[in-house]
């Protein structure tokens, strides 16, 4: 907070989804291009209804509405799901994001982490179309990429079958706090960092803007970042989808999982203080799938152990921020 953010234009590529059938060799190569530079893209003309959205969106807000002690009657799991507030904190900041999330998934990961329809009618059954029409989509993107890598067609397919128990992938509803200006030292909305799934497709509402990108990672396991950042806006209808670590490291190194935030609102005149939902789609493989790029740039590992070794380079880094600040 004490230097002023510097920022600089990038043209975030704007692809559209139409016509999937008919265009897919052509989808794949806008895909791959933005996959190689920015690791950000926009999908417009896609399959998930605008009016879809934002009942996910009033679905979360129900959610998020509910006492704390309910919600955390449904607590965040090692599983990588549940509910968590003010918990999660980001090596980059060594502090707590500002925010309340709740993570759900379609497998096991979710047992007894569901609230009672007495609770919250009607809440899993919309959470769960909505999850499926994102992976519908995301199983388009997962065949650009398998073409765009040399893979078969359905290599990522299936490699996240959501039909099966060990799924990982994750559908998480984010509800970042109002804040009062002037914002307090050390307060973060999402403090900077990658995602360590294969590719996020982000939801976000006209009017609570906030996310910023910093390209520039060459290897999926380094921390480094650029310091020029560039806003993405949220448009009605429109789909931000990144890369993240999975998906760089499977394709060794050539798509870019880049670094974003949510950014802190300091300035009155510019930021935007409100509340502020988002809904992160993460696609996350099976547990047991197995992760290799073609050019076979790093050994073989599972699904369970990629997010495994990722939580733990985490917790260093996050140690070396913690240590550097003491
Ligand atoms: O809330 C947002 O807009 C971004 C969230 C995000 O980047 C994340 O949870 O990984
Ligand atoms: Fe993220």
């Amino acid at each position: 907070m004490t230097h002023p953010t510097k920022y600089s234009e990038r043209t975030i590529p704007r692809i559209s989804m139409r016509d999937f059938p008919n265009r897919i060799d052509e989808i794949t190569s806008q895909l791959v291009a933005a996959a190689e530079t920015d690791g950000f893209f926009v999908l417009v003309g896609h399959e998930i209804p605008t009016a879809d959205i934002e009942a996910q969106f009033q679905a979360s807000e129900r959610f998020f509405s509910l006492p704390d002690e309910v919600k955390l009657t449904v607590p965040f799991s090692k599983n990588n799901a549940g509910y968590e507030k003010n918990s999660q904190i980001r090596p980059s900041t060594g502090k707590p994001d500002r925010k309340e999330s709740y993570q759900m998934q379609f497998g096991s990961n979710m047992d007894s982490l569901w609230l009672p329809e007495s609770t919250i009618a009607g809440f899993k059954a919309q959470s769960l179309s909505f999850m499926h029409k994102c992976q519908s989509l995301s199983e388009k993107l997962m065949l650009c990429f398998a073409r765009g890598l040399g893979f078969e067609d359905d290599y990522f397919v299936k490699a996240h079958d959501v039909s099966r128990p060990n799924i990982q992938t994750v559908l998480r509803a984010i509800h970042y706090f109002e804040v009062e200006p002037p914002t307090p030292e050390g307060y973060y909305r999402a403090g900077e960092h990658a995602d360590w799934d294969f590719v996020t497709l982000l939801f976000q509402r006209p009017g609570q803007s906030g996310l910023e990108i910093c390209p520039g990672r060459e290897v999926f396991t380094e921390y480094g970042i650029g310091d020029e950042w560039t806003k993405v806006e949220p448009v009605l209808g429109e789909i931000v989808c990144n890369i993240g670590d999975m998906l760089m490291s499977w394709s060794d190194d050539r798509f870019k999982s880049t670094y974003h935030r949510v950014k802190t609102p300091v300035d009155p005149a510019v930021d935007y203080f409100g509340p502020r939902y988002s809904l992160a789609f993460f696609n996350q493989p099976n547990a047991d799938c197995k992760i290799q790029g073609p050019m076979k740039k790093y050994p073989v590992v599972t699904g369970a152990e990629f997010i495994d070794m990722a939580m733990k380079r985490n917790y260093k880094a996050l140690q070396q921020t913690i240590a550097a600040s003491s």
